[in-house]
């Protein structure tokens, strides 16, 4: 393929079942493909806010998914919409037009998906990410017995404990775990029904369902399942019916033999949001922990994803040991940070990986890497911080009211919290004047939708995490 329009397409609509409904609707749907005079073709977007998270959240992924349709091995930039003079659209230098008057930036034409997904192709669409595979899952003393219970989840393996249950903190595999579950065992029974969805699409889409009277259409949909795989169950609690539902869904299942598959940041007792008839069901089947990675295991995923990046011409060679474990040293959190460290490292090395040396990596990644302990960052803080930038009182942040002059500072504050602290919805809520996860849920995403618009809150935003990292 070598028309950028279908290239983008096509890459836009892989990305989007990856980066989820929300990122891709602020930041990659508004954007565009163009070229500039010399032929290079940019992703331009609608803000620099929208631009940066690209350049740090998708970008690299965009690249790879490109490379492998792009017939002329063509690399994507970015750049805002302020940044690009008179440039013509992508199609047109593909067919010679380079010097065609400027179009304005087209919006990607957004596909719809059916609400729950159902074999094969439709399980695609309701989020499996390819990569998530056995083949790309690193084995390690946290996970080995997880990995052993979700090989033989997939086998279809007699005896299967109903519900499987992992749970762990978050960042550490276990959506990973489920995605390769659900394709392992779609691929040995193409006829089984096998759905896989998370629980906050199960919620919305319940109720969704509610609104538009066709609650029969949901439940006949997932209760024809031969395998339900839900994803972040803990995202369940909170709203009585879609619980109740949860239940009748998992009981009917149970009944009929079929195979079910969760996962959660806790284990099912310690779901304390979670109504007590459906957290003991929950616990009736296996509960399997998967641990925090040692640092052995961040350095085999650092390297499988090196290898993964040179197989598709990303990078060439291999870094030496002591820069991989110069990267995990110096990356505090999760598999999730580690494996965008070593995104960075990759787009800043390409062919020039295996020669890097530490001091190098150091010089290049700079303040990407962190130099000492990383100063931990409370909800307190946050509060504060917020409050004082929007001259408010912390007070007013976790009362009732709604108007939107301390809405909105609430809103930028659960966002905060959300990426500076590993609170889960339901314990931000808690510490909002009790309010319910989704209340949070929905000012985290508002919060995403508005920075990617409306560069007043994207600079709000700005300036307050730089205040709260000091
Ligand atoms: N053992 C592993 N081998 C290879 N990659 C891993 C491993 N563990 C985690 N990862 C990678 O780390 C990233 C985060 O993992 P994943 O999304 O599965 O975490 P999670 O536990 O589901 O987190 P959350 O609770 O936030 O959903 C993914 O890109 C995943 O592929």
């Amino acid at each position: 393929m070598t028309d950028p329009d279908r290239i983008w397409t096509e890459a836009a609509g892989r990305l989007r079942s990856e980066i989820g409904e929300g990122a891709f609707s602020s930041y990659i749907a508004p954007s565009a493909v163009r070229a500039d005079g010399a032929g290079q073709l940019i992703l331009v977007t609608p803000t620099a806010y929208a631009r940066d998270w690209v350049r740090k959240n998708a970008l690299r992924r965009m690249n790879e998914l490109w490379l492998g349709l792009d017939g002329l091995s063509r690399r994507l930039e970015v750049r805002c919409r302020a940044e690009m003079g008179s440039v013509a659209p992508a199609s047109q230098v593909a067919a010679g037009r380079a010097e065609a008057p400027a179009a304005n930036v087209v919006p990607m034409p957004m596909a719809t998906h059916g609400p729950v997904a159902d074999g094969a192709r439709a399980v695609r669409a309701a989020g499996l990410q390819e990569r998530l595979t056995f083949d790309s899952f690193v084995e390690g003393q946290g996970n080995a017995f997880a990995l052993a219970i979700a090989r033989q989840a997939a086998c279809w393996a007699d005896g299967h404990f109903n519900p499987i249950f992992f749970c762990g903190p978050y960042g550490y595999g276990k959506t990973h775990l489920l995605n390769a579950i659900a394709w392992e065992a779609q691929r040995l029974r193409p006829d089984a029904k096998v759905v896989y969805l998370t629980a906050e699409r199960f919620l919305s889409t319940f109720v969704r369902a509610m609104q538009d009277r066709s609650t029969a259409a949901f439940k006949e949909s997932l209760r024809g399942a031969d395998m339900l795989l839900i994803d972040d169950v803990q995202f369940v609690g909170g709203k009585a019916s879609t619980q109740d539902e949860l239940l009748a869904t998992l009981t009917s299942l149970i009944e009929d033999g079929k195979r079910i598959v969760l996962s959660a940041d806790r284990p099912p007792m310690a779901l304390t949001e979670v109504e007590p008839r459906l957290r003991s069901h929950l616990a009736s089947g296996l509960t399997c922990p998967v641990e925090p990675a040692d640092r052995a295991l961040k350095l085999a995923v650092a390297r499988n994803r090196i290898q993964a990046l040179a197989d598709l011409g990303v990078v060439s060679g291999e870094a030496r040991p002591e820069v991989l474990e110069h990267l995990v040293d110096r990356t505090p959190g999760s598999m999730r940070e580690l494996e965008g460290a070593v995104n960075t490292l990759a787009a800043v090395a390409g062919a020039r990986l295996s020669a890097l040396t530490v001091e190098e990596v150091q010089t290049l990644l700079g303040s990407a890497l962190r130099g000492g302990p990383e100063r931990r960052i409370t909800v307190d803080e946050i509060q504060k911080t917020v409050a004082e930038h929007f001259t408010l009182k912390q007070a007013d942040l976790l009362s009732e009211r709604r108007t939107r002059s301390v809405a909105r500072p609430r809103q930028i504050a659960m966002w905060l919290c959300k990426q500076h602290t590993t609170r889960s919805y339901p314990d931000i809520g808690r510490r909002f004047g009790g309010r319910d996860h989704t209340t949070v849920l929905h000012g985290v995403r508002k919060i995403e939708e508005l920075m990617a618009h409306d560069d007043q809150i994207a600079r709000d935003v700005e300036a307050l995490t730089r205040k709260l990292r000091g």
